[in-house]
């Protein structure tokens, strides 16, 4: 495999007496979308805060494209960009201005023709020489987006960056990213919207308390902490649980019209039930099934269930 974009080993950050991140070890893959989740003060924006420089870890080791920091903090950090999550600019430039700024914070040349094209892709070149002050909430994010972009970083920290944004927006950003991420850039994204990090990670990390509880493939996750509910409902209330209920392990309710099966991976696929259902006659009003999404999935491995062996 590809030497990692990006890796953390045993990296440590006290506040005094208070541990924000502890010992946490984490290797980022070339093009991966990676989403790191975990609940308020858990640790995330304290962790981009470290490789972006803006913290000062107390131990543990950063690698930034193969280059220890310890040894060479500034030019790693050229190629990497950041979308905090407060919105940080100085309001009297205007948005072009801000961008050319940042391409010059980070050593690039003026290039006027990059400007115009984030500004396009962010759709917001009508606003190109307003004033940053007078842009709308959505807008101000889009800005923050662009100034982070601006300078071809190879890696991107998105910190919630749909924060506050409106449906229209998150779905740009989403396309936008997934582009990105095409193209070879990688993207480390922290979300509370869960449904971001289930649409466009390829990988999730879940940390909480300062510690990383677990790596994987999203799917994987969803697969092996997830569960699909099947709910059946029959016409009439049936005297017992039917035959293939009973071997698929079932449940009826107490009024015996619904019977539910919880399959989860090892389990038999929901699917086998129902045919064997249908099989037996049974007239049957309607059919649910339900499978878990990401927020049940983060909210089972909090409640810690047994751990799997991180990636
Ligand atoms: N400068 C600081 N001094 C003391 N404690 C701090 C400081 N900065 C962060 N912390 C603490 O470190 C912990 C981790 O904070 P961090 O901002 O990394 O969390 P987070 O996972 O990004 O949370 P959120 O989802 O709310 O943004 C929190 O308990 C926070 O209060």
């Amino acid at each position: 495999m590809s030497s990692p974009v990006l890796d953390l080993q045993g990296l440590t950050k006290t506040y005094g007496a208070f541990t924000a991140l502890s010992d946490v070890s984490l290797s980022i893959r070339p093009g991966e979308i990676f989403a790191l989740l975990g609940p308020n003060g858990a640790g995330k924006t304290t962790l981009i805060g470290s490789v972006c420089g803006l913290v000062k870890k107390t131990s543990g080791s950063i690698r930034l494209f193969g280059q220890d920091l310890d040894q060479d903090p500034v030019r790693p950090r050229y190629d990497v960009g950041l979308v905090p999550q407060e919105i940080n600019f100085d309001p009297f430039f205007s948005v072009a201005e801000s961008l050319h700024i940042q391409m010059g914070f980070y050593g690039r040349p003026r290039d006027e023709a990059r400007v115009d094209e984030v500004l396009t892709a962010l759709n917001l070149h009508a606003k190109k020489d307003a004033l940053t002050r007078a842009l709308s909430g959505g807008m101000k994010r889009r800005l923050l987006i662009a100034k982070a972009l601006v300078h071809r970083p190879k890696l991107v920290f998105l910190d919630e960056p749909t924060a506050g944004v409106d449906v229209e927006l998150r779905r740009d950003l989403w396309t936008y990213v997934r582009r990105l991420a095409s193209e070879g850039t990688t993207i480390v994204l922290t979300t509370h919207y869960l449904e971001e990090a289930e649409e466009l990670a390829d990988r999730v990390g879940v940390i909480n308390e300062g510690r990383l509880l677990l790596v994987e493939d999203k799917a994987s996750v969803l697969r092996r902490f997830g569960e699909k509910r099947l709910v059946v409902t029959f016409e009439q209330p049936v005297a017992e649980l039917p035959e293939p209920g009973r071997r698929f392990n079932a449940t009826l309710s107490e009024d015996r019209r619904t019977l539910t099966y919880v399959e989860r991976e090892g389990n038999a696929p929901a699917g086998a039930l129902l045919t064997a259902l249908y099989g037996q006659g049974l007239p049957i009003s309607d059919v649910e099934t339900r499978r878990s999404r990401m927020e049940d999935v983060l909210i089972e491995i909090l409640r810690g269930r047994p751990q799997p062996k991180s990636a």
